[in-house]
């Protein structure tokens, strides 16, 4: 095993990821961030040096699980303080599980800023992964917005409040074209011009050069702030192989819809007429969607990269055909001979996703407690004991019997809160995420949540209110294991997972503004275990006077 040591600088900088130069958060100069490439069993050791001139920084290690190192999480006011302007925070961590992940900023809603890039761990030497392959490509997708994202923090703060609205584009690997289109010809309606790029543009769309006859593994990874997106390939299946950096039972499809904080390995066979390039497209699921398809190109060599696929690119499904997203939610299996989850659950914990109201801020709610994390993170405060860096009361567990999932809250009035799920170490936690109606009627959207510290089992997935009873459709034979899932409107999700991981973990919407609106929980497990926390990490708040007396 390596120690792959990295210098990363994060700044402000003028980029145009789709053709319109706006601000964006890059590291070392470079948007989307470095990708970083490593064995399963190597240390990744980061030394992110704050370049903003007036903002702290932090960077979460999506999918990574963190054992022993709960203080390189890489979360504001949970695991560490927010790096300063001009400080230097190592991130010093374990890979330890090979797949497809990345990392992104998790202060204020920086990873809306562009402050993300790839993470991916390869099987140790030595080793196979279950399936062939010739070659490889990388996409992480994201979203686009023109208006800055300070403009949107405080749109969201404000009253009346001002949504964020859809994005201007979807970029691949940071690149998108916002006022011309790679397929404007095949589109009678629209006013897009035709794309005139040479290749050589910040927002030149990144193609994926293949030979014919190979079998190709492509990574997918979503880190949008707020689209739910699907992914075709003109006249190629998909077979669906990993998913969160575990295994799948493999599967085939048309198309893949990939939600934010997931990822996905799927292989393509080059096996269609050579003569030809295809369409690589990606569009919006689950929202009413008002941004034009993302565009690249799976170009057969030796073609010219600028040869057009001569049938326009596959359509996106209707947004609001769930059933479509449910179908294929429910082929995601484990490969056999995974993990099996503990038969029975220690714990079980119900959260009900509400739109709420605070002195008429509009504020997204669990079990009506909107999350506001405090000054002093919870790591410290919590191994030190320290009573007042946060509420001691634990959050509720549960939610009113009488609840309408199917209306908007009967009262919207909800309250900021930073207690904590305090989970004894070693032991099942059943998770039940509960949709709601939100406080517009007839509406509920799509939230997928993501958990730090661990993967978890999709146990499943059900529609309306969770009932006693429900558990025994559970899939307790071969549920996948992963980091992040959905609950679909209306509906609710399950998860389990093991608390064999001492540390505080935040679990939380993956929507960058719906977080930012309060929509998480924090779980604390075992943090009497956590030795040797950075004397970096609790240097703010109250943890931070302490050591200042100490020393
Ligand atoms: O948090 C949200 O606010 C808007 C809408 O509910 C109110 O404008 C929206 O679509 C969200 O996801």
């Amino acid at each position: 095993a390596k120690i792959r040591h990295y210098q990363w600088e994060v700044e402000y900088k003028f980029w145009s990821p789709d053709c319109v130069e706006n601000p964006v958060m890059a590291i070392n100069g470079k948007f989307p961030g470095p990708t970083i490439r490593a064995v399963a069993g190597d240390t990744i050791h980061v030394e992110l040096t704050n370049k903003l001139h007036t903002e702290g920084v932090v960077i979460h290690w999506h999918g990574i699980r963190q054992f022993g190192t709960p203080w390189a999480d890489g979360t504001a006011s949970i695991s560490q303080c927010a790096i300063n302007p001009g400080e230097t925070f190592i991130y010093r961590f374990k890979v330890d599980k090979a797949g497809t992940y990345f990392y992104h900023g998790h202060y204020g809603m920086q990873r809306s800023a562009g402050l993300y890039g790839s993470l991916i761990v390869d099987v140790a030497e030595g080793e196979k992964p279950p399936f062939h392959y010739d070659g490889e490509f990388n996409l992480l997708l994201s979203d686009w917005w023109h208006q800055s994202v300070h403009e949107q923090e405080i749109g969201l703060s404000s009253i009346p409040f001002r949504w964020i609205g859809e994005p201007q584009t979807i970029l691949m690997n940071g690149r998108g074209q916002y006022n011309c289109s790679l397929a404007a010809h095949f589109s009678s309606n629209s006013s897009l011009s035709k794309c005139t790029l040479r290749g050589g543009e910040q927002c030149a769309p990144h193609i994926l050069h293949a030979l014919p006859n190979k079998i190709y593994r492509l990574r997918i990874a979503s880190t949008t702030a707020l689209a739910a997106l699907n992914l075709a390939i003109g006249n190629h299946k998909m077979v669906v192989v990993e998913a969160d950096g575990n295994y799948l039972q493999p599967f085939e499809v048309q198309d893949l819809d990939i939600y934010s904080g997931e990822s996905y390995s799927v292989l393509i066979t080059t096996n269609q007429d050579p003569t030809q390039n295809y369409w690589v497209s990606v569009g919006v699921r689950g929202r009413e969607p008002k941004t034009p398809q993302g565009l690249t190109l799976l170009n057969y060599l030796p073609n010219s990269a600028s040869k057009l696929p001569p049938s326009a690119p596959p359509v996106t499904p209707r947004w609001d055909d769930y059933d479509h997203s449910k179908a294929f939610s429910n082929k995601i299996l484990a490969l056999m001979g995974s993990p099996k989850p503990p038969t029975n659950y220690d714990h079980r914990i119900i959260l009900l996703n509400t739109q709420n109201r605070i002195n008429g801020y509009t504020k997204w709610a669990i079990n009506n407690v909107s999350l506001a994390v405090p000054a002093t993170p919870y790591l410290g405060s919590i191994k030190y004991g320290l009573k007042h860096a946060f509420d001691r009361n634990p959050p509720p567990e549960n939610f009113s019997s009488n609840y309408d999932v199917m209306k908007p809250p009967m009262n919207p009035n909800s309250t900021h809160g930073n207690g904590v799920y305090m989970l004894n170490l070693n032991t099942t936690v059943d998770v039940i995420l509960q949709n709601a109606n939100t406080l517009t009627a007839n509406t509920s959207e799509i939230h997928p949540w993501h958990l730090h510290g661990h993967d978890f089992w999709v146990l499943g997935y059900g529609e309306g209110k969770f009932r006693d009873g429900d558990e025994k459709k559970f899939n307790l034979k071969n549920p996948p294991l992963r980091n992040t899932a959905v609950i679909f409107p209306f509906g609710w999700t399950a998860l389990r997972f093991v608390t064999d991981n001492p540390g505080v973990w935040a679990f939380h919407c993956h929507i960058e503004p719906h977080l930012h609106m309060g929509m998480g929980v924090v779980f604390a497990e075992g943090v009497h275990r956590v030795g040797n926390i950075p004397n970096q990490a609790l240097a703010c708040g109250l943890t931070g006077k302490r050591f200042m007396k100490n020393n």
